[in-house]
């Protein structure tokens, strides 16, 4: 499966501007398509989502023209049902699109059939079919009752009394219901049974609904009367708002990373109801502000967000953000009243508390609930997505804390905002690595240790993890050739980097894996494929604030390909033979001038020959050849280049 790893970031801050709303859009879409006349929508949201919906309508006889560049959607409506009598409609996970075409093409008098992927058909239509089916609606189920795909007769429909339906389950039903019921041509009313969930996606309808002509009088959300002989009108043109969803995850970007981030396309002015996410954010004591339409965040005065205890049941999407965001509370935080995340593109309860576990939170699991427990120290994860775009997008926030994260299935993304992991990019920082690669004593580690003091970061020494596995292995009597006894031997290696000294199972071995036959043994097991991959986590582990200075053979091609700057460092065989030589004279360790040469130039032959990661300059590398300038020239000139004056 794909994969998207994310770097541990050091903060974020900038602007971004949204992509239209799917709510908004897929509405409006439906909305121009029944209405008379012609309307000019613009900033439509560009998504999997809104596709499903506009081949829909191509399909039901709607024309319409696009240009994709300005995200303009010129519609002309059919003014009432579809003039196309039958088809086969594929949905996808399009719930947006599923659910008011449902109802639409109900009252249509023809003959379709719905279907969309696996999940979709997981999805619970039962309700919004039973409220259809009292005016007379023929719709039925083709494989499991009261879940889709469904097969849609003419009906004879016939408005008596009130229709019901349930409101507890999706808004969605009733969202349906009521964009269909124009069609009519007459009075309707429909009465909402249990409590209404998700409120502020009713209110959207309506607002969207008025604006194409039809007014609804509501009663308190539990009746709403549609008048009769009215029709939906076009207005002309409709400008679609920035998607308040999905500037959650911004918002709470600036929230945990600093900030401040600001999001531009929604804002207090908003018919969305998930910009009251803004609200929930100050809660849990991030700084807000905002005008009509744009909203920014930052961290709270004292930089950790507060625990939170809240009812959530208003903002069921951008509520998903607030779970991640509860990793970095400072206490345990309740999200409550979110049943309907078990209905939607999967189980989302259950799947955030899987997700969140992985990441060293401890998570209580209720049928409405979720009460999230940050760790101490986030753990890195491979988060599986689950189809669901937003998981991928509010899980990128792992990241913030300093911990990478890898993201499984990064393209569920496109059902609603396609470019986000571009946008997440521009207003995140990564934790930055210096690369510094090159062949056997070409100076790699002195060099590396010196920038890395001079900047205050991290330093690896990645050799020194491929010489601690050759000793681990011999002293294991495992032979350097055996592949998968060689890389379980690395899997499991027991080390401790402290300052200069490395410690394998608790000896100091420092000088030890210097000697010229852990050198040897090292360039034999890092030509094992399974080896290198056994160390790779390992290495990616030492990127953490503010920065670090990583040297070896493969740092700049495949450990962290993101480093800036790389370098090559490198300087004639036999130069590097006479300082190995010095050096190891100097810690009173035993040498051969000619063996050594002889060894590496062999090390390099095989480090530059071998199928993975082979030792090479990569075309962004800086070279820098030392054969005749000192250690002191070296590293002022890789501090200049990391744009850093040496001091
Ligand atoms: N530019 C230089 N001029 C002279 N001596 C240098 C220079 N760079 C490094 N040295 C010396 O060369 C010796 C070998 O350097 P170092 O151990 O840093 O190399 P390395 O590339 O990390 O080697 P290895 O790949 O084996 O880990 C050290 O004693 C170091 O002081
Ligand atoms: N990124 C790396 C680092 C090292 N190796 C192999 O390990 C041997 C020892 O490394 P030193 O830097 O300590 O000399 C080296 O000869 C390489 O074979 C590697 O493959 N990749």
């Amino acid at each position: 499966m794909e994969h998207l790893d994310l770097p541990p970031m050091l903060g974020a801050r900038g602007t971004v501007r949204l992509p239209g709303s799917k709510s908004i859009s897929n509405r409006t879409l439906l909305l121009a398509a029944l209405a008379e006349g012609e309307t000019s929508i613009r900033d439509l949201l560009a998504s999997d989502d809104t596709e499903r919906m506009l081949e829909a309508l191509q399909t039901l006889g709607v024309s319409f023209s696009r240009d994709h560049e300005a995200c303009t959607c010129v519609v002309q409506g059919v003014g009432g049902g579809f003039p196309v009598k039958a088809g086969d409609l594929f949905l996808g996970n399009a719930g947006t699109a599923f659910r008011p075409l449902t109802a639409a093409l109900a009252l249509s008098g023809g003959n379709y059939r719905l279907h969309g992927v696996a999940r979709m058909h997981e999805r619970p239509i039962g309700d919004l079919v039973d409220g259809l089916r009292q005016i007379g609606a023929d719709v039925r189920y083709e494989a499991n009752e009261g879940y889709p795909p469904l097969v849609i007769g003419p009906g004879e429909i016939a408005l008596s009394g009130p229709i019901r339906v349930r409101g507890d389950v999706s808004s969605q039903f009733l969202t349906a219901l009521l964009m269909a019921l124009p069609l009519t041509g007459r009075e309707a009313t429909v009465e909402v049974v249990g409590e209404l969930i998700s409120k502020p996606y009713i209110a959207i309808t309506l607002e969207l609904m008025a604006r194409f002509g039809v007014v609804v009088k509501r009663e308190q959300w539990s009746r709403f009367t549609i008048p009769g002989g009215v029709r939906y009108r076009s207005p002309g043109t409709i400008f679609v708002e920035g998607d308040a969803s999905s500037a959650s995850y911004f918002l709470a970007a600036g929230a945990i990373g600093g900030g401040p981030v600001r999001v531009e396309g929604v804002g207090r002015a908003s018919i969305q109801g998930d910009v009251a996410f803004v609200d929930a954010l100050a809660r849990l004591g991030a700084r807000i502000e905002a005008g009509d339409n744009w909203m920014q965040a930052r961290a709270p005065e004292g930089g950790r967000l507060k625990a939170f205890d809240l009812d959530l049941n208003h903002i069921p999407d951008a509520a998903m953000t607030l779970a991640v965001a509860a990793l970095f509370a400072d206490g345990p935080c309740r999200l409550r009243n979110i049943a309907s995340w078990r209905v939607k593109e999967t189980d989302r309860i259950s799947a955030m508390a899987t997700e969140l576990r992985k990441v060293g939170a401890e998570v209580e699991e209720g049928a409405d609930y979720l009460r999230v427990t940050p760790p101490k120290v986030l753990r890195f994860a491979s988060i599986d997505t689950y189809d669901d775009h937003r998981i991928a997008m509010c899980f990128s926030l792992v990241a913030l804390g300093g911990m990478r994260v890898r993201i499984n299935d990064p393209a569920c993304v496109n059902k609603t905002f396609p470019e986000y992991f571009d946008r997440y990019a521009q207003v995140t920082a990564p934790v930055p690595v210096v690369a510094i690669d090159g062949p056997s004593a070409s100076g790699k580690g002195t060099v590396a240790a010196r920038v890395a003091e001079a900047l205050g970061y991290h330093y690896l020494d990645s050799g020194s993890l491929y010489r601690l596995v050759a000793l681990a292995a011999m002293r294991a009597g495992v032979p350097l050739d055996d592949e998968g006894r060689v890389a379980r031997e690395a899997a499991r290696l027991d080390v401790r980097f402290e300052g200069a000294r490395v410690w394998l199972s608790g000896e100091d071995v420092t000088d030890l894996i210097r000697e010229e036959i852990c050198s040897v043994g090292a360039s034999r097991v890092a030509a094992l494929p399974a080896v290198r991959d056994a160390l790779l986590d390992r290495q990616r582990d030492f990127r953490r604030a503010p920065g670090l200075v990583a040297e070896g053979r493969d740092i700049g091609s495949v450990i962290f390909p993101d480093a800036s700057p790389k370098f090559f460092l490198t300087a004639s065989v036999e130069v590097r033979a006479e300082r190995r030589y010095k050096q190891l004279m100097e810690k009173g360790l035993p040498a051969k001038l000619e063996s050594l040469s002889k060894d590496l130039a062999e090390r390099d032959a095989r480090d530059a020959a071998r199928t993975v990661a082979p030792l090479k300059k990569l075309p962004d590398a800086v070279l820098l050849e030392t054969s005749d300038s000192g250690v002191e020239e070296a590293v002022a000139f890789v501090l200049n280049e990391v744009g850093r004056a040496p001091g």
